[in-house]
């Protein structure tokens, strides 16, 4: 049984009517040959158009491939003569190949964690979405039929990415009343169901804050055929799709585009009132709590793009979690350590990340080693925004026996060391009229942690702290905010010497939180002391310990 292919998009009812011209030119006497090759060549490109875009898509995954096997080969007129789904449903339905892959980069580029989709189908389209969200992500998928949930769920089972996946069979009206009375926000929301009553959906959604500030809204089928634009259209389907798109167009809380890929998606963005500059609705609130600091949104304002960064102490530890954090937020960042292997490969686990980055050897209780590392930083990138000064080093002994070697030592890193790294960087940082220097102290500044000894970094570590308060208020009328962080007992591999791990059961029950610390508990403190958010916060000692200092 072969079934006629009916065009589904603009692209393949231009198709379908160039190749009927094409035929009867050919057959026609008189046809210039101009006119039939120039109805060959338009034949061809549009042809070629989806066959190329399917073949330059990236793959799709073993479980979509297998999903699409299955819809396409399924018996749908069967299925529904049995009486095992409302409507008949067409095969053609299926979001395809091309489709998936843009709604999953859709998923990237946004960086969306909940999306909703109304009109599962078998769930390519809700799979293909759910390959791009991170792995604590999650899909919520209305579909009419419970039956096509039946369908895809032994395939979403075999993707490592099908748990993301919710499917809530029956009206997607009732799902989205159900979602909204429990406060349920989406980053992105997929609309495939039921044309006549997208313009319903659309606005029960922003009605009722299902998309959050800055989501996005997809929209499958807006061109319809064509028949959107076409003005002989009677179809309802086209008609309905073209007073939506006609009321988005209007719609000053949103903004919109129409890509023409397969039938038309359009992709919708909330606005904020602030601003959406078209808006019919009165908003005269123009502060910056409204408005945002200089128009941007507060997690923006943590953003550190542009900004050149340096930590020392980086090839290991919190240093290197401190790295990774302030490239993550945007900025360059210049991996500071004694030992230049270490430095190297954290430097080269940035740039995997593409963040731009850069290692140094120095020992920073050395002034001309520091001196050296300011001078590459300002010849590679021409500024110094954020010095991270982290390295430090901890001995312990009964202080009766705590030698002045021991001493000196640690005090030379700990606190020389960052006086001259402070100095060095604040130099630069005066002359530029902006700096942001984050000092790493300890939780061992203000409380004696125990049972182990250890006198001279205690102390070093005090030292710090005061160190940071004196520049922070020295230098902040030029621009130059110092601050410091405060860990508690970080799990790194230094406690986890011989010596420290009998001693970690002892801490853990002084720490009201029940675990130590990872080096990513200290990560969003370095950003927000790096970022202009915290500019009006100087000379403070930022302490995360999970409670340990007030026990
Ligand atoms: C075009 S298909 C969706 C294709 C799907 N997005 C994909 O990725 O393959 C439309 C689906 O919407 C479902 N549907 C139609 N009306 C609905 C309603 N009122 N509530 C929920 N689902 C509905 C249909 O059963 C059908 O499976």
């Amino acid at each position: 049984m072969s079934s006629v292919h009916v065009p589904d998009t603009p692209v393949e009812v231009v198709l379908d009517l160039l190749t009927k011209a094409k035929d009867i030119a050919t057959t026609c006497e008189n046809v210039p040959e101009e006119l039939k090759s120039y109805l060959q060549k338009a034949v061809d490109i549009t042809s070629g158009l989806d066959d190329y875009l399917e073949r330059m898509t990236t793959k799709e995954s073993e479980p979509l491939a297998e999903l699409f096997k299955k819809t396409v080969s399924h018996d749908w007129d069967q299925v529904h003569k049995e009486g095992k789904t409302l409507f008949c449903l067409p095969k053609e339905c299926i979001t395809g190949h091309v489709e998936g892959q843009t709604l999953k980069m859709l998923v990237h580029m946004s960086r969306a964690r909940r999306v909703l989709e109304i009109g599962m189908f078998t769930g390519y389209g809700a799979l293909s979405m759910a390959e791009g969200l991170p792995e604590d992500g999650c899909l919520v998928a209305c579909e009419l039929e419970p039956y096509l949930k039946e369908f895809a769920q032994p395939i979403f089972n075999k993707s490592p990415h099908g748990k993301k996946i919710i499917v809530k069979t029956g009206s997607a009206m009732d799902t989205l009343r159900e979602l909204a009375a429990t406060g349920e926000q989406f980053d992105m929301v997929f609309i495939d169901a039921d044309k006549n009553n997208y313009i319903n959906y659309y606005n029960f959604i922003l009605d009722n804050n299902l998309l959050r500030l800055h989501g996005v809204i997809c929209v499958d089928n807006s061109l319809y055929k064509a028949k959107v634009y076409l003005t002989d259209t009677t179809d309802s389907n086209g008609l309905a799709l073209r007073d939506f798109n006609q009321f988005i167009a209007n719609d000053p809380r949103v903004e919109q585009v129409i890509v023409p890929l397969r039938d038309g998606i359009s992709l919708i963005r909330r606005v904020s009132a602030a601003t959406s500059g078209s808006s019919n609705k009165q908003c005269d609130i123009t502060d910056e709590v409204f408005c945002g600091v200089k128009g941007r949104a507060i997690l923006d304002r943590m953003r550190l793009d542009g900004k050149v960064a340096y930590v020392t102490g980086a090839g290991q530890g919190i240093g290197r979690a401190f790295a990774h954090a302030l490239g993550e937020a945007g900025a360059k960042v210049a991996v500071v350590d004694l030992d230049q292997v270490k430095a190297q490969r954290v430097a080269e686990e940035l740039l995997l990340k593409g963040i731009n980055s850069m290692a140094v050897t120095a020992d920073i209780s050395k002034s001309e080693d520091v001196q050296k590392m300011i001078d590459s930083i300002m010849s590679k990138w021409g500024a110094i925004h954020i010095a991270c000064n982290n390295a430090g080093i901890n001995m312990n002994s009964a202080s009766e026996d705590t030698s002045l070697e021991e001493w000196d030592q640690t005090f030379s890193v700990n606190l020389r060391g960052t006086f001259i790294c402070c100095q060095a960087a604040g130099r630069v940082m005066l002359k530029q009229g902006y700096g942001k220097i984050v000092n790493t102290a300890s939780m061992a500044s203000l409380i004696v942690p125990h049972p182990q000894k250890q006198l001279s970094y205690n102390t070093s570590k005090a030292g710090v702290v005061k160190l940071t308060q004196t520049l922070g208020t020295e230098w902040i009328d030029r621009g130059v905010r110092v601050n410091c962080i405060s860990p508690g007992i970080v799990d790194t591999p230094l406690i986890h010497s011989e010596s420290l791990r009998p001693l970690v059961q002892r801490w853990l029950s002084d720490i009201p939180a029940g675990k130590l610390a990872q080096v990513t508990d200290l990560q969003a403190a370095v950003v927000y002391l790096a970022s202009d958010a915290s500019d009006y916060m100087t000379g403070h000692n930022l302490v995360i310990e999970g409670g340990q200092s007030l026990w």
